[in-house]
């Protein structure tokens, strides 16, 4: 692997942040020497890794955001690679390496600096999880990692924490447990929620609030499917060719959209970017206008740029509307997908760092703004018209509880998406598990594909 100068110290991933001294020395005295040696003995995979997992940490941008930056695509294509592999890799196990390198600390309750803690995650995610990182690799760079973030003093430390971890055998770094018959995984004997939480990476609240909604057993089953690479999907024959590359739940939605009204003359998408489902009714739904509108000028510019390059996408127009003023777009539409903005917590397997940001009142938060949506969407409904609301979430609060919210108040009925689903021939296959309710509800590691949940609404 090519070897990192210094001058890439001073290039941030986005092109601001730094990985040279955080504190106590002025920018303008320069790096000192010991930092300039340091990052020269850092490969580009592990620098760039760094820097993205100390922006996620600090809320300066998205994994994937930055691992699509104009540095990042200027690595080669292993470092590519590597440096995803490292960020996707610790931003999915943060908290199990977190409680591994505690119980490796002389005082387990002490407060690591952030920088220090990333690169002790680096370290220990390579040992625990990558077999083709040799050990001294992923120990010395973490150590220089950390004399490179300014953080000298602690080099000591993570040596010392990453050379027990790395001592014992792998045997001892895995879980062991026993066959489960059913499944065939191997799980850990009486095994609490809360220490399959932390094995699997989630927090603990959350994993709880799973359980208690859909059951242990399932519960279990997405935290694993959170923590593998997201499916490539197949749970559709016609795909490829100039099908749209989306995951299965998404496209599950979109199908289910253009199913429950397949003669609409006017549709709207009103969150329509990045465009996936839209692309999904533009093919589906060949003889309609369809609107695609977001309230973000520039996803929506990305959007257009993106469905352009699709022939049957011609008849799509699009317009920068939010969507819960009712005011923003002219005349009614026999078909609406309403596929709102949420929490994400369907998502986690692509978008491991939700869980580091999440807390309970977001819920309530998204819901406010979730019914405002769905509620101005509704206004433009032509009477006998259907919407479809979706979102990628897994919590009662931002899908059973906004639709409840808005159905009590009068105009509009349910309509079960199985019988839109049996009656169109959506799917073939089995699939009986994900409706609940009348409502879609997929769950990650379960069905395949994102946890979605989708209910179709009928203008009376
Ligand atoms: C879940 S994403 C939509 C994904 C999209 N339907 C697809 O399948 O590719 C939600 C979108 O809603 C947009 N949004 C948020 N608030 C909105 C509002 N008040 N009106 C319209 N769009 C909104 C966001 O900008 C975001 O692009």
């Amino acid at each position: 692997m090519k070897k990192q100068g210094a001058g890439l110290r001073d290039q941030g991933v986005d092109g601001t942040a730094k990985v040279g001294p955080a504190r106590k020395r002025p920018v303008s005295a320069g790096p000192t020497a010991s930092v300039e040696a340091a990052v020269a003995k850092i490969t580009p995979a592990r620098l760039a890794a760094f820097e993205i997992l100390k922006l996620v940490g600090e809320n300066k941008g998205h994994s994937d955001e930055l691992l699509h930056s104009a540095r990042v695509d200027g690595l080669s294509p292993e470092d590519r690679n590597l440096t995803t592999a490292l960020v996707m890799g610790v931003l999915r196990w943060q908290i199990a390496l977190d409680a591994r390198v505690r119980g490796l600390l002389q005082r387990p309750e002490q407060r690591l600096a952030e920088p220090v803690a990333i690169a002790l995650r680096l370290g220990a995610f390579q040992l625990l999880h990558l077999d083709k990182i040799p050990a001294h690799a992923a120990l010395s760079e973490s150590v220089e990692l950390c004399r490179a973030a300014g953080e000298p003093h602690a080099t000591g430390m993570v040596n010392a924490v990453l050379r027990k971890l790395a001592a014992k055998p792998t045997s001892q770094n895995r879980d062991v447990g026993h066959p489960d018959l059913r499944s065939g995984r191997t799980v850990p004997l009486h095994e609490s929620v809360a220490a399959f939480a932390e094995r699997l990476g989630h927090p603990r609240w959350l994993v709880e609030r799973w359980v208690a909604a859909y059951g242990r057993e399932a519960a279990l089953m997405i935290c694993e499917a959170d923590q593998r690479e997201p499916a490539k999907g197949g749970m559709f024959v016609e795909r490829g060719g100039d099908w749209p590359v989306m995951d299965d739940g998404s496209r599950l939605v979109a199908e289910i959209a253009a199913a429950a009204m397949p003669e609409a003359k006017r549709v709207w998408d009103c969150c329509a970017a990045p465009g996936g489902k839209t692309l999904i009714l533009a093919k589906r739904l060949g003889s309609a206008e369809i609107v695609a509108s977001d309230v973000s000028a520039k996803r929506l510019a990305q959007t257009e740029a993106r469905l352009r390059r699709y022939a049957y996408a011609e008849r799509v127009g699009f317009s920068v509307a939010d969507a819960a003023d009712a005011k923003s777009v002219t005349g009614e539409f026999d078909l609406i997908l309403c596929d709102v903005p949420c929490s994400g917590t369907g998502t986690m397997a692509g978008n491991p760092e939700i869980r580091h940001r999440l807390k309970v009142e977001e819920f309530v938060r998204q819901a406010e703004r979730q019914r405002s949506i769905l509620t101005g969407a509704l206004k433009r409904l032509a009477p006998g018209g259907r919407l479809v609301y979706s979102t990628c979430s897994l919590e009662a609060e931002e899908c059973e509880g906004v639709v409840d919210a808005v159905v009590g108040a009068g105009g509009v009925v349910r309509v079960p998406v199985d019988g839109v689903m049996v009656e169109r021939g959506v799917l073939s296959g089995e699939m009986g598990s994900a409706v609940r309710d009348g409502a879609l509800r997929t769950l990650p590691g379960v069905h395949g594909g994102d946890g979605f949940y989708a209910v179709i609404l009928e203008r009376a």
